[in-house]
């Protein structure tokens, strides 16, 4: 479980100060995946490093799996890092070392016994799928299979949080698929709590439970995924689910229409029936997020009816607005 409560990190800059983080409030249960979005310079590497407590914050706290870091001394603060895993871009193994060696590194350095060291880097290997090239070095491993020594290596210390920073974007889009599907089964394995800073909304799509959008160090937006998909008003939304671009016919408006978790797909489709034969549906998308049924879907509708349309879809429940 993460909880950050006030998280404010201010550099000292040139003719000022720079404020990184500036009152950031979030809370992952244990147990769920949560994405980290925002544009360069939003303030993700330090909320990254705020929580690997490379930085101190300049106020506010940061309590990981139960433990306040502000409150820990060096010794306590050593033995809680090894509670976090770290999942990088670029996976910087040993070159002059095996995968299986990789993966014991940080077992040797924690001093774990040696054959219980082989009994946990064999099992680390099988989870990540990697038994078979235990014997195998860097140079010799596909990109996606160093990514897979990396998650193994991190997992080695039996960690409650996996903090993942931009995990798949060196990878191809079906080795992105690959790892984002190990990070969830290893999620669904061992209950780990997973926050995984990313630039690629396919990312949020495929594997996150919930999204904070940064800005200027500010949460913008955040919440479930199917829930922001729902949010009209989301610009996150339409960067997760977007539709493709159109400018209203003459004498109509596009009615933008959204649903997530709770409508079932086929009443939405039913009740959009109902509106009659003179509200066509110009662009849509269906997707499952997190588990959800989400969509959004652009509605044409004649601009007379604009008000009593939108009245028949928020009484249904549903979100709409004149895009
Ligand atoms: N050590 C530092 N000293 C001064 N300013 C810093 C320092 N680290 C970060 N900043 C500033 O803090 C702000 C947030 O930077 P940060 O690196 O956290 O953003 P980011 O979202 O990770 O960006 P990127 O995706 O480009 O890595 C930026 O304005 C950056 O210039």
């Amino acid at each position: 479980m993460i909880t950050l409560s006030g998280l404010r990190k201010v550099y000292p800059a040139r003719g000022g100060e720079v404020v990184a983080l500036d009152g950031i409030d979030l809370h992952v249960e244990r147990g769920r995946i949560h994405g980290i979005v925002g544009e360069s310079g939003a303030g993700k590497s330090t909320l990254i490093r705020c929580l690997t407590a490379l930085e101190r914050p300049t106020s506010g706290s940061v309590v990981i799996d139960g433990a306040d870091l502000a409150a820990l001394g060096e010794r306590a603060l050593r033995a809680q890092r090894r509670r976090i895993g770290m999942v990088f871009q670029h996976v910087n193994l040993l070159e002059a070392r095996t995968a299986a060696e990789n993966v014991a590194y940080p077992l040797r350095v924690a001093k774990v016994p040696r054959a219980r060291q082989a009994e946990r880097v064999r099992e680390l290997l099988e989870l990540v799928g990697l038994t078979h090239r235990a014997d195998a070095y860097p140079a010799q491993l596909s990109g996606g299979q160093k990514q897979r020594v990396g998650i193994a290596r991190a997992l080695a210390a039996d960690p409650a949080v996996l903090l993942c920073d931009e995990p798949t974007s060196a990878l191809d889009a079906d080795t992105t698929r690959q790892i984002l599907g190990l990070i969830r089964d290893v999620r669904d394995r061992l209950g780990l709590t997973v926050l995984i800073i990313t630039h690629e909304m396919s990312v949020v799509r495929e594997v996150c439970d919930s999204v904070t959008l940064l800005e200027h160090g500010r949460i913008a937006e955040h919440g479930a995924v199917a829930d922001v998909v729902a949010d009209p008003r989301s610009r996150l939304a339409r960067a997760l689910v977007p539709l493709p671009p159109a400018g209203p016919e003459a004498g109509t408006v596009d009615v933008e229409l959204s649903f997530g978790a709770g409508h079932g797909t086929a009443s939405v489709l039913a009740t959009v029936a109902g509106l009659g034969a003179d509200v066509d549906v110009s662009a849509g998308t269906i997707e499952t997020l997190a588990g959800d049924r989400v969509g959004r879907l652009r509605l044409t509708v004649p601009a007379a009816r604009r008000a009593e349309v939108l009245g028949t879809l928020h009484g249904a429940g549903l979100h709409a607005e004149v895009a």
